[in-house]
């Protein structure tokens, strides 16, 4: 398992997005955002509400629901509902000509389900994002199989790349357990800035000031955490008076009913309803 180096998103030929919704819509984002030209990327996504196909039509991406409209695609990312995978499959199928790869982000379908759905040896990327691809600073699980060429490969990560960093897996085995831990993780971190926010109202803060205290501290601990080389637990320590507030708190969230034991239930739940994904 290895972390990927820093490279030029070069696709090489267009790249046909299959599904625009939440993560699909963050992904587009993050490639235009690094500099995709907009006329390289097409959206295969019927149902999107027509705002949202006008912003795509006018930041210049081509919605396309018929495969003879795009010469050569590089690439073919899915981004459906896992439940959606037996309908948009032969979609991506028909866009699936030579030299294509097909790259998936769908929580818990298997990369041999993706391919039996595919022209055959089609190369197929099986991959975990997360939302804050959208601005650049997500993280991504990826498994490339057997078929994918150096090539394939490179592009992949350059498009995921384009979302944040890529942590390449030798394992499919192991996406399970990257979407319990960053696939999902955006929530558990926006759902702490929502309980911080409502323990500050039980504490007597008004509402309003609760949630600006929530958010902004969520917001500085993260940032603080991406600037310092310091670990997770040094930044905690930094904050914790002997015997003053902080450890106070910290006695109930380390209590062994705490945080710890709640988080490691939390994301065994999550890597166990993408195993059931699979089918
Ligand atoms: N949201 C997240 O944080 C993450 C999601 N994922 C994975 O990303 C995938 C998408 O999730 P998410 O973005 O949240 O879901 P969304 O429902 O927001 O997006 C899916 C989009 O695909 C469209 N769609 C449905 N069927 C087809 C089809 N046959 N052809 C083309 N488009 C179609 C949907 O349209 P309509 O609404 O009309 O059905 C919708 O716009 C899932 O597989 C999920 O596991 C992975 C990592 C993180
Ligand atoms: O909730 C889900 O199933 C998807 C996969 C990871 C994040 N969202």
């Amino acid at each position: 398992m290895t972390a990927s180096s820093v490279g030029p998103l070069q696709p090489g030929g267009p790249i046909v997005l299959i599904g625009a919704g939440k993560m699909g819509g963050a992904l587009l984002d993050g490639w235009l955002a690094g500099g995709l030209d907009p006329a390289l990327a097409a959206v295969v996504d019927p149902g999107l509400p027509p705002e949202a196909a006008a912003a795509l039509k006018s930041r210049g991406v081509a919605l396309v629901p018929d495969p003879a409209a795009i010469a050569a695609p590089a690439a073919v990312v899915l981004a459906v509902k896992p439940q959606m995978v037996a309908d948009a499959l032969p979609v991506a199928a028909a866009f699936m000509q030579p030299g294509a790869v097909l790259v998936s982000v769908l929580a818990g379908v298997t990369s041999a389900k993706l391919a039996a759905g595919l022209p055959a040896g089609a190369a197929v990327v099986r991959a975990m994002p997360n939302t804050p691809a959208a601005i650049g600073r997500g993280i991504t699980g990826a498994f490339a199989t057997a078929g994918v060429s150096a090539a394939q490969t490179a592009l992949a990560d350059a498009l995921l790349k384009a979302g944040g960093q890529v942590e390449w897996l030798d394992d499919e085995g192991l996406i399970d357990a990257v979407t319990g831990v960053s696939g999902s993780g955006p929530a558990y971190v926006f759902l702490l800035a929502e309980a911080l926010a409502e323990a500050g109202v039980k504490a007597g803060l008004p509402a309003e000031l609760a949630a600006r205290l929530a958010r902004a501290t969520v917001e500085g601990a993260g940032e603080l955490l991406r600037r310092s080389p310091e670990t997770p637990e040094t930044l905690r320590r930094n904050v914790t008076s002997p015997n003053g507030t902080t450890a106070a708190a910290l006695s109930v969230l380390m209590a062994d009913d705490g945080l710890g034991a709640l988080m490691a239930r939390a994301v065994a739940a999550a890597a166990h309803r993408s195993r059931e994904l699979a089918g």
